[in-house]
């Protein structure tokens, strides 16, 4: 399919500052993308630079085959039908949630503009409140409006700006999803930033992890959880380790918990040095197993416990363990590795 939203080799600077650094990403109609990376990596530029509140330097963006920026030159915001949401829900307080889902459509007909806003109510779930103002809402619901005022005059491109950070954490993980599948439903293509990646899996279809402006790398969630392009996404997705191992054919590495051969060739030379990724999802525990460790700490999270384990080197690791095995701190435990697929870096 080819590419609705086209980000290629931009670059933004405030002043002397290389903020954003020769980045690229596309996105096809209605799919979601999420920029991941820790405060001051550049998110919130990137989404600046698609609104076109900030010239690039370097590069081109090019929306529905519309070229909206380059150096030099640049689409207006207010002509880019692009919407956005951000974390503040930013309401007219003084207008009710149905004045406010109408505020982009005052070029509408009366008729449309009711059935739209009656439409939308209804998809973000709150049909019944369009009389209701911001105030007496709570916060999720507020933000549920904002959504549907972003939404409300079809915008080409949606953007959103850590808009669950002001809600608690269970209402964050039930909106992210409710909020993918209204954006769905709608066929919006949308652009999330947040530093939050459990919100960026459960939202997005492609997520790109930044760092110091650069984009490292742009995958299905799937993929950046397990192919990590790089020690630093590894490191930054998910849980896990690294532990030092040799490379000894071209899909084993010896370790000191035993040899391991995965599906895929590892791009290394047998003899090299390297260091495995594991996961607490690799490492299983086994009551037959003759690999032993030690259990030094465990976390109790309902459905499983979160161990971390003590190898005879002194090196951690960490399983994720049924909570029906409750083991106490300091008894040694069977391990078993189990992985389908070898990541592994250079050794430092
Ligand atoms: N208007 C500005 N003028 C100068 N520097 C700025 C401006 N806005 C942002 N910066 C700087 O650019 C860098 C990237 O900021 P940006 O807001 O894009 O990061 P972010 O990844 O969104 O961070 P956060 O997660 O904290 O919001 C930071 O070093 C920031 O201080």
């Amino acid at each position: 399919m080819s590419a609705f939203l086209e980000f290629d080799q931009v670059s933004h600077a405030y002043s002397q500052q290389t903020v954003v650094d020769t980045m690229s990403f596309t996105l096809v109609e209605g799919e979601i993308g999420c920029l991941l990376g820790s405060s001051g990596c550049g998110k919130t530029t990137v989404l600046r630079c698609l609104a076109g509140f900030e010239p690039i330097r370097a590069g081109s963006i090019r929306l529905a085959g519309q070229t909206l920026s380059l150096p030099g030159h640049q689409v207006p915001a207010h002509a880019r039908q692009i919407g956005m949401v951000f974390q503040d829900y930013a309401l007219f307080p003084h207008l009710t949630v149905g004045d406010n889902v109408a505020f982009g459509l005052r070029r509408w007909s009366r008729a449309e503009r009711l059935r739209r806003v009656a439409s939308l109510l209804d998809l973000v779930g709150l049909a019944g409140l369009a009389r209701s103002y911001p105030h007496e809402l709570s916060g999720g619901q507020q933000q549920r409006v904002a959504l549907a005022r972003a939404l409300a005059p079809r915008p080409r491109l949606l953007l959103l700006d850590e808009p669950f950070s002001n809600l608690d954490v269970d209402l964050r993980s039930r909106l992210s999803a409710e909020v993918r599948a209204i954006l769905k439903q709608e066929n919006t293509t949308a652009i999330l930033v947040t530093h939050d990646q459990h919100e960026a899996f459960a939202m997005a279809d492609r997520v790109g992890v930044m760092q110091a402006g650069r984009l490292l790398q742009w995958a299905a969630p799937y993929t950046l959880y397990h192919q990590p392009a790089s020690r630093f996404v590894a490191d930054f997705i998910g849980q896990g380790v690294f532990l030092p191992g040799v490379v000894t054919g071209p899909a084993c590495i010896e370790t000191e918990i035993g040899e391991f051969c995965g599906a895929v060739p590892v791009p290394f030379d047998v003899g090299q040095r390297v260091e495995v990724l594991l996961r607490p999802d690799d490492v299983q525990h086994d009551d037959a197993s003759s690999r032993k460790a030690v259990v030094e700490s465990k976390v109790f999270r309902g459905s499983e416990f979160h161990y971390t384990l003590a190898l005879p080197s002194g090196r951690r690791v960490l399983a994720e363990v049924p909570s029906h095995h409750d083991h106490p701190v300091g008894e040694p435990i069977g391990i078993r590795l189990e992985m389908d697929h070898l990541i592994a870096f250079p050794a430092h």
